[in-house]
């Protein structure tokens, strides 16, 4: 295993001692940077990444391909290098808790010669995999899971794969999605790939899949609802630009809202497929005034949150810091349309029911999602179930509530290289 969290953490979450006004610099997308990474490797030209994420999850990603035998040079922090080689195992991946290591790696493992072998963190071997295993079955791949249809498994390529027709069920994980098209190009005959089932999550995750597929030359058609098909083709190696995390602008952006404050995120993009740039829509509705400018998004809040009844189904990411909000709120919410977020980090209904009950909000875990009603709220130790995000909801509870006490803050280290100091920068110098 290459990287392991660092050691449980607790942290004492800090107030904010008046409104909070800052301008904050995010470090860039988890999406894209694991995007690009697999683009990279698969193309036939050499690559780059400017301002990519570097954080555990890119990290691993990086280490998956060079395990692989991809040619992965990370040391300037601001420029990843990638030059692509014939994968090849015997190798070990270490998916540690990243959904997108362990649904976009497997797909270009099929290609390789040789045996690759996934595993991850204790909570990693229970997160859906049973529907990409056994898509990649249906392609003709072996794959050995001990009959267990989850991490860990090994998958064992001949250098090819067939491709062609098929049908998936990926309402679980968008992911299965984009990881089966990010290595399709790549297929003997592309891939004609039919979702069949409840409707797939995360939308815009799938159009970001697309969108850098397309910049990196591959042919793929997605006018049907539900199907995506894609041309067997080389892709070309270029430089990505990678644009800040708006995932992680949640909790940033929600500390103007709750303390009455003004927080600008900068380089915020006017066009993007990142399901973060929701955030202006959401919290407009919640009290906000959002403006996007040349600064960036500058989020003006008035100290009162209002309550929203919200289908969050395409930007299921947001959920805790949105909910954390509605804790904080002036009457009641209802969050719908992310039943499948308990197959996120951690069972996530189950652990913000849980948390917020903790903190002394009223919570009803429905079938696909929560109801949460307001009640002031009291000092408690909030439990993070090694979720960055679960984290970023109780640091913001914690910004208008004495003695939240995060049980563990190192599991933010999964998007974040810092986030205690960039929330601690915010409160203190603004930025
Ligand atoms: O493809 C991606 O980069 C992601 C897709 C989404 O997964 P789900 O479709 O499982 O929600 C999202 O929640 C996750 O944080 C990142
Ligand atoms: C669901 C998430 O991550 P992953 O990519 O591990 O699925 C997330 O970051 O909220």
């Amino acid at each position: 295993m290459t990287e392991k969290t660092t050691a449980y953490t607790p942290w004492q979450t800090p107030r904010a001692d008046g409104p909070v006004r800052a301008t904050v610099s995010l470090p860039g997308s988890k999406s894209m940077t694991a995007r690009a990474l697999v683009l990279a490797a698969a193309a036939q030209g050499h690559g780059s990444l400017v301002r990519p994420l570097q954080a555990r999850d890119t990290n691993l990603m990086a280490a998956a391909l060079r395990a692989m035998g991809v040619g992965v040079n990370t040391a300037q922090e601001n420029l990843w290098l990638v030059r692509p080689e014939a994968l090849t195992g015997p190798a070990d991946v270490d998916c540690g808790l990243a959904g997108t290591v362990m649904r976009f790696v497997p797909p270009l493992a099929a290609l390789a010669t040789g045996p690759i072998s996934f595993d991850g963190d204790p909570h990693a071997r229970k997160r859906p995999m049973d529907a990409l295993l056994k898509a990649l079955t249906d392609l003709g791949v072996a794959i050995d899971d001990g009959g267990r249809a989850a991490l860990p498994f090994t998958i064992n390529g001949t250098g090819a794969v067939r491709g062609g027709e098929l049908v998936v069920d990926a309402s679980k994980t968008s992911q299965l999605v984009s990881g089966l098209l990010l290595a399709a190009s790549r297929f003997e005959r592309g891939l004609v790939l039919r979702h069949e089932g409840p409707p797939v999550p995360s939308a815009p995750h799938i159009a970001m899949t697309i969108a850098m597929m397309r910049a990196a030359g591959a042919a793929v058609d997605d006018s049907r609802p539900n199907i995506w098909e894609i041309e067997p083709g080389p892709l070309s190696g270029r430089a990505w630009e990678i644009e800040p995390d708006l995932s992680n602008a949640a909790p940033f952006l929600a500390a103007a809202l709750v303390t009455g404050g003004e927080v600008t995120v900068t380089g915020w993009p006017h066009n993007t497929t990142q399901p973060g740039d929701a955030l202006r829509g959401l919290l407009t509705q919640m009290g906000g005034t959002c403006v996007l400018d040349e600064r960036g998004l500058t989020v003006t809040g008035t100290g009162h949150v209002r309550g929203i009844d919200a289908d969050l189904s395409d930007v299921s990411e947001l959920t805790p810091a949105i909910a954390a909000l509605c804790a904080l709120a002036d009457a009641p919410s209802t969050l719908r349309g992310v039943a499948h977020i308990r197959g996120h980090e951690t069972n996530r209904l189950a652990a913000l029911a849980a948390e917020l009950t903790a903190v002394g909000c009223g919570v009803e875990e429905t079938e696909d999602g929560l109801r949460i009603a307001p009640r002031r709220l009291r000092a408690a130790t909030f439990g993070t179930y090694a979720d960055h995000r679960m984290a970023q909801a109780g640091a913001i509870l914690g910004l208008v509530t004495d003695g939240v006490v995060l049980d563990d803050v190192s599991c933010t280290t999964k998007t974040l290289a810092d986030f205690p100091g960039m929330w601690t920068r915010m409160l203190e110098d603004g930025s």
